[in-house]
């Protein structure tokens, strides 16, 4: 059985797609908070931007196998179009997602790209997988195709993640969890001191929230 919050159709608003049209799957339940704003300030990861709480988001839903799941997700492509990318995330989407799933998608013609925090280990067939390392928590993958650090986290400084063999460096500033969209003040300063950690190693890029700057979701 997959646990899906919500489930739509945009351009990917962060890292290297950024731009590129997918089809969202946001899968319930995190193992690094509860989802609950009375556990924020104890949880490892504190400043998290998303309700993943049950099913009952956009197009959520309990799908009790990975072809019914697919066939969810495909229904939000445009008709007889190609180029299809299925962006999985949550909440963690590394506790639901396994290789059936991935095979299911890929059997539907889609790109599979993984939005993790990168404590758990990844099913085999994943075609884009981008880490995001969180607070304390130990980081188990060891190669991704973008480690994408929200900055700044005095738990989880940009050194930290060296031995992390990753195609892309990116710093994506970090919001106000309870501003939902647009620029608030807390991410204005914090993509100041992306650019300025950025400017002083190259090796790092600045990622803005593409969707939250133009209002989708
Ligand atoms: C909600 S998480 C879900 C996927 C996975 N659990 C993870 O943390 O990567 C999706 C993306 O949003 C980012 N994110 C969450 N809260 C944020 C915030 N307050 N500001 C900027 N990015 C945030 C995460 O780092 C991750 O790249
Ligand atoms: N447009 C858009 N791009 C995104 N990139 C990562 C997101 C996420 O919540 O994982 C996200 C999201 O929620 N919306
Ligand atoms: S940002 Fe990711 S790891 Fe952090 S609470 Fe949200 S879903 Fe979990
Ligand atoms: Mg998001």
């Amino acid at each position: 059985m997959y646990r899906v919050k919500e489930a739509f159709y945009t351009l990917q608003g962060e890292g290297a797609h950024q731009g590129r049209p997918a089809v969202f799957c946001r899968f319930s339940k995190c193992n690094l908070w509860t989802g609950r704003e009375k556990d924020r300030a104890g949880a490892v990861c504190n400043f998290c931007d998303t309700d993943f709480i049950g099913v009952d988001g956009q197009n959520g839903g309990k799908f009790a196998t990975a072809e019914e799941l697919a066939d969810h997700i495909l229904a939000f492509w445009p008709p007889e179009q190609d180029n299809r990318f299925v962006v999985c995330t949550g909440g963690e989407p590394l506790l639901q997602l396994d290789e059936p799933l991935i095979e299911a998608f890929h059997a539907r013609g889609f790109e599979v790209a993984v939005e993790t925090n990168g404590t758990l280990p990844a099913p085999a067939g994943i075609d884009w997988l981008c880490v995001s390392p969180k607070g304390r928590a130990e980081v188990v993958i060891t190669e991704c195709d973008e480690l994408k650090l929200v900055y700044p986290q005095p738990e989880a400084p940009p050194e930290r993640f060296s031995d992390i063999r990753a195609g892309r460096h990116y710093l994506s500033p970090m919001a106000n969890p309870l501003v939902r969209e647009g620029n608030d003040e807390q991410k204005r300063r914090n993509t100041q001191l992306a650019m300025e950690y950025c400017m002083r190693h190259p090796k790092w890029r600045l990622s803005v929230q593409l969707h939250k700057i133009l209002g989708i979701d």
